[in-house]
């Protein structure tokens, strides 16, 4: 069998057409997964009900053919799984509560208690790697330190992600003890994805962005450095795709400095200025803007050509530069693929 796209483009190689996955394909944007999460009641049971989580996670693939699936779970089911407690509000995102004082880091369970919880998701994977289609890479996930530790210390987003920056200031030992905590947890959390079938893991640091000059390097490039060096010591050759959302210059050398195979790279900056200053490097995966799943027409068709063409001399993955948004019309996620497809 010959390798898979997204294997292949992971390695470095150049690709006719580049091979698609788009970050929430499995989402509220698609009539059957609004159906599987009524069936399972709420988001997080959804989460940890192994075989609807599979099928949601099925859903797109079905319906598209992309490339890649993506585990269907969620970054803060790590912080759960080290005791907080976790809600969603219906309309409003993740509530938790929060952890901001010694007392409340020394709580906390250790890296090695966390997969009592995390058990169902280990389960989806497992499942996953059976069901799916023999061309279709399997990618699991997890948060970022910095960007779990933000939900952590404000107990929910934030714009600005003011009270993790308080925190940092205030009480730098507890700050990096929380990040200290969520880089070996991780580790272990992906660890067991990868043991279970995952082909490829994907750092989401989502905030990464609001870090400057050497928190930057300390709390977004250091904790993704040990994670994926101790992934790779353990699972050699395992392909890993960091997502530094937002990082601007910080995308450059990115990674370098962390070992990662491939960078993702979001809306703020261009497709033209990542293939010069981040694709020389390696694989990148990327960046068409999530608004034109909602608005499609030519303008969609247009810049589908474009993140294609921009990326075409080097290894890419196509992807969104964002999530897809629950107001998208799924037509229009058809007629992108059509185009990266054709083109
Ligand atoms: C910050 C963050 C979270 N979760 C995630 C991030 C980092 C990436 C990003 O910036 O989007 C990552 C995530 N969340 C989800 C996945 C599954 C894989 C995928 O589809 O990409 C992944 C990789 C499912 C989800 N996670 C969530 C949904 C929507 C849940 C629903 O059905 O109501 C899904 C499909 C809920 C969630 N989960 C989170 C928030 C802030 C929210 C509420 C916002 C929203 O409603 O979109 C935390």
């Amino acid at each position: 069998m010959t390798e898979k796209t997204i294997l292949r483009a992971l390695r470095g190689e150049v690709l006719p057409t580049p091979p698609v996955w788009m970050m929430r394909q499995a989402g509220r944007y698609l009539p059957e997964y609004r159906a599987t999460r009524a069936e399972a009641g709420d988001f997080l049971s959804l989460c940890y009900n192994s075989d609807l989580a599979a099928e949601v996670t099925l859903q797109p693939i079905r319906r598209y053919g992309f490339d890649a699936a993506i585990l269907f779970a969620d970054i803060l089911l790590l912080p759960q799984a080290l005791g907080v407690d976790l809600w969603f509000e219906t309309g409003e995102g993740p509530r938790m509560t929060t952890v901001t004082t010694p007392a409340e880091l020394a709580a906390l369970k250790g890296k090695d208690d966390i997969h009592d919880t995390l058990g169902p998701i280990y389960e989806t994977v497992r499942i996953l790697s059976r069901e799916l289609p023999k061309e279709t890479t399997l990618i699991g996930f997890a948060g970022a330190p910095w960007t779990v530790a933000t939900y952590m210390i404000a107990g929910r987003g934030t714009k600005d992600q003011g009270p993790a920056h308080a925190l940092k200031a205030a009480d730098r030992a507890t700050f990096a003890g929380l990040i200290d905590l969520l880089t070996t947890s991780t580790i272990e959390y992906l660890s067991k994805q990868v043991e279970a079938g995952a082909e490829v893991i994907k750092i989401f640091d989502s905030w990464a962005g609001s870090l400057k000059g050497q928190d930057f390097e300390d709390f977004a490039v250091e904790p993704a450095r040990r994670i994926i060096t101790e992934l790779k010591a353990r699972f050699p050759g395992l392909p890993i795709i960091a997502f530094p959302r937002e990082a601007g210059e910080g995308y450059i050398g990115f990674a370098k400095k962390t070992g990662a195979d491939c960078v993702a790279i979001d809306n703020s900056v261009s497709a033209e200025w990542a293939a010069a200053n981040v694709q020389k490097d390696g694989c990148v995966q990327g960046n068409l803007d999530p608004r034109h799943m909602v608005t499609g027409g030519q303008p969609l068709i247009d810049a589908t050509r474009e993140v294609v063409r921009a990326f075409s001399k080097g290894p890419h993955i196509f992807n969104l530069g964002h999530g897809i948004t629950p107001d998208a019309d799924p037509e229009n996620v058809a007629l992108m693929i059509e185009t990266i497809r054709k083109s």
